[in-house]
């Protein structure tokens, strides 16, 4: 994301929000699917006033599908529709546009019964910097028909898509802020990247991932790195081993830790070290 927020942004985001969540009849709340807590606003439930949520949990090609499923059941028990989602190759977008519609049926009906045929309910996105809103309107406005604001005299309002008969999208995403006060939730969204990798250096994060991932996923661990047990061994030991395996050595014939850390956390951020999730449902 890139911003660091300080409480002038937030007030504006929350500001924003406030002001389009009056306009919409459902709100679509983005979620990684990675650190599906860590990812979501602490205030959204205040500020949606109660309007139908639906959750997606995006970058469902990068998670842990058991871990998924316990969180699709936590969310639904709490009373939300939930949608995986993959915004970049467009899976799930579709079940987005007809959950929507499903939320929005009563209201399209009573619109109709009160002679308001052509009024549409609307939509909007909201989620935390970096998790996937654009590329996920993208993906929802191909889907879609164009934009319906596009005539004079209304560019300067909102613009929305239509996504189905009646049912219209505002075009610009509510941006929520994370619950940053809590360490762990800067943690990982580092850890995802999501945040810059200056709250702490890409080798402290490498050596918090190789500590998460020794206990919860050390299979992919080993296998990626060819390494041979790493039970016994140190998190910052496990990272030599990494650097050697990958042959990364300095002048000096010294092991490059720092080369060996940005390898495993671009890894990890792509998938390429496999499908990972960082939180567990209730924790
Ligand atoms: N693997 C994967 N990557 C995704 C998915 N959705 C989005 N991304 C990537 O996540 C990054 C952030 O996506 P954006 O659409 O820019 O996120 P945003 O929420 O609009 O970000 P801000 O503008 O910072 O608020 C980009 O590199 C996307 O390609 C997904 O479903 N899977």
């Amino acid at each position: 994301m890139n911003i660091q927020w300080y409480p002038g942004h937030m007030t504006k985001a929350k500001r924003m929000m406030q002001e389009n969540i009056k306009l919409v009849d459902v709100i679509i709340e983005l979620i990684d699917a990675r650190v599906p807590i860590s990812s979501r606003n602490p205030d959204m439930d205040n500020i949606t006033r109660n309007k139908p949520r639906i959750i997606v949990l995006n970058k469902i090609d990068l998670a842990d599908r058991s871990k998924t499923e316990a969180f699709i059941k936590w969310y639904e028990n709490k009373g939300f529709s939930v949608v995986l989602v993959n915004s970049k190759n467009g899976k799930g977008i579709n079940q987005v546009i007809s959950k929507t519609y499903e939320l929005c049926k009563d209201k399209i009906e009573r619109n109709k019964k009160r002679g308001l045929i052509n009024k549409p309910v609307r939509a909007m996105v909201a989620g935390i910097p970096n998790v996937g809103k654009s590329t996920f309107i993208n993906k929802l406005v191909g889907k879609a028909s164009a934009k319906t604001g596009n005539k004079p005299g209304v560019t300067k309002g909102k613009q929305w898509i239509k996504l189905k008969k009646d049912i219209e999208l505002l075009d610009t995403p509510g941006i929520l802020w994370p619950k940053f006060e809590d360490k762990q939730v800067g943690i990982n969204l580092a850890l995802i990247g999501s945040i810059k990798d200056d709250i702490l250096n890409i080798e402290e994060l490498a050596l918090i991932l190789i500590e998460f991932l020794k206990a919860n996923y050390s299979d992919q661990l080993l296998k990626r790195y060819k390494l041979a047990n790493i039970e016994d061994l140190e998190p910052i030991n496990v990272l030599e081993n990494i650097g050697k395996n990958r042959n990364l050595i300095k002048s000096g014939n010294e092991i490059d830790l720092g080369k060996a850390a940005i390898i495993l956390m671009d890894e990890f951020r792509n998938g390429i070290l496999g499908k990972i999730t960082l939180e567990t449902v209730g924790l």
